[in-house]
């Protein structure tokens, strides 16, 4: 079967980050179409190699992907720790901040990218951005008095050093949709976002904002899939969670 470009960057980004697994992880299982190569090609290997992992689910999509494919899991509330976690974005820069919830799943890949030893991104070319924020930024809010929520954070956006300040509520085939945990979900038309990790705190401090899409300094590696099979890897060689400014990035040419 023959691959289209995009598929053939998602898959050899994917195949990269199988690399990395060993027999025994905990594995987070992240969402969207990158992600579910990874599931595909992980579930190969646990039939090819008899390897024993355990995935946790970042949303119900992956939960019915793994299950169809056979690959074990595991609620995040019945581990201790996840060694690895493997993911997709919808942006990430330089400094290996990314912007997700594009599949609004941002709230449960959050919380197991955060329980993880290690977040590792796959991507193509496409998601590799100078600065956040082409991407309307998705922020997950909690149903109950919803329009206050929004104004609020209209009201924060005029003080922020951003290009747009547009935001629209996430639509489903019936109204807003509802994300996983009961949500609804803004997505901020930004263009250009100069300080991510202010507007991620920021937006963290209004009430009724459950999370927002920006991930700063949680992923460890960004793996870049080409179209011609190749990957590019960007690593963090610094812990995450350290400040960006001290963070040395690496770069390898892979073949
Ligand atoms: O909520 C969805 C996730 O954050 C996805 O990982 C992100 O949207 C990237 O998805 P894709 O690999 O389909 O571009």
């Amino acid at each position: 079967m023959s691959l289209s470009p995009a598929d053939q960057a998602k898959s050899a980004a994917s195949a990269r980050a199988l690399t990395l697994v060993e027999d025994g992880m905990t594995l987070g299982l992240g969402t969207g179409s990158t992600a579910g190569w990874f599931v595909r090609l992980l579930s190969e290997r646990i039939k090819r190699e008899r390897i024993r992992v355990t995935g946790v689910a970042t949303s119900s999509a992956t939960v019915w992907l793994a299950e169809e494919l056979g690959v074990p899991l595991c609620k995040l509330e019945d581990v201790e720790r996840i060694d690895l976690t493997v993911d997709g974005a919808d942006e990430f820069d330089a400094n290996l901040n990314l912007i997700k919830g594009g599949g609004a799943a941002l709230l449960q890949e959050k919380i197991v990218a955060a329980a993880s030893g290690r977040m590792v991104v796959i991507a193509d070319d496409s998601k590799r951005v100078a600065r956040l924020g082409a991407f309307p930024l998705p922020v997950e809010i909690v149903r109950f008095g919803w329009t206050s929520t929004r104004r609020a954070v209209q009201e924060l956006l005029n003080g922020m050093d951003v290009e747009g300040r547009e935001i629209s509520i996430r639509t489903g085939s019936a109204g807003p949709l509802v994300t996983d945990e009961g949500h609804f979900i803004l997505d901020l038309h930004l263009g250009q976002i100069n300080d991510a990790p202010r507007l991620a705190s920021a937006l963290n401090a209004i009430p009724g904002v459950v999370e927002s899409g920006l991930f700063i300094d949680m992923a460890s590696m960004v793996i870049i899939g080409k179209t011609d099979g190749k990957t590019e890897v960007i690593e963090r060689v610094v812990a995450p969670g350290t400040s960006v400014d001290q963070a040395e990035l690496m770069r390898n040419q892979d073949s």
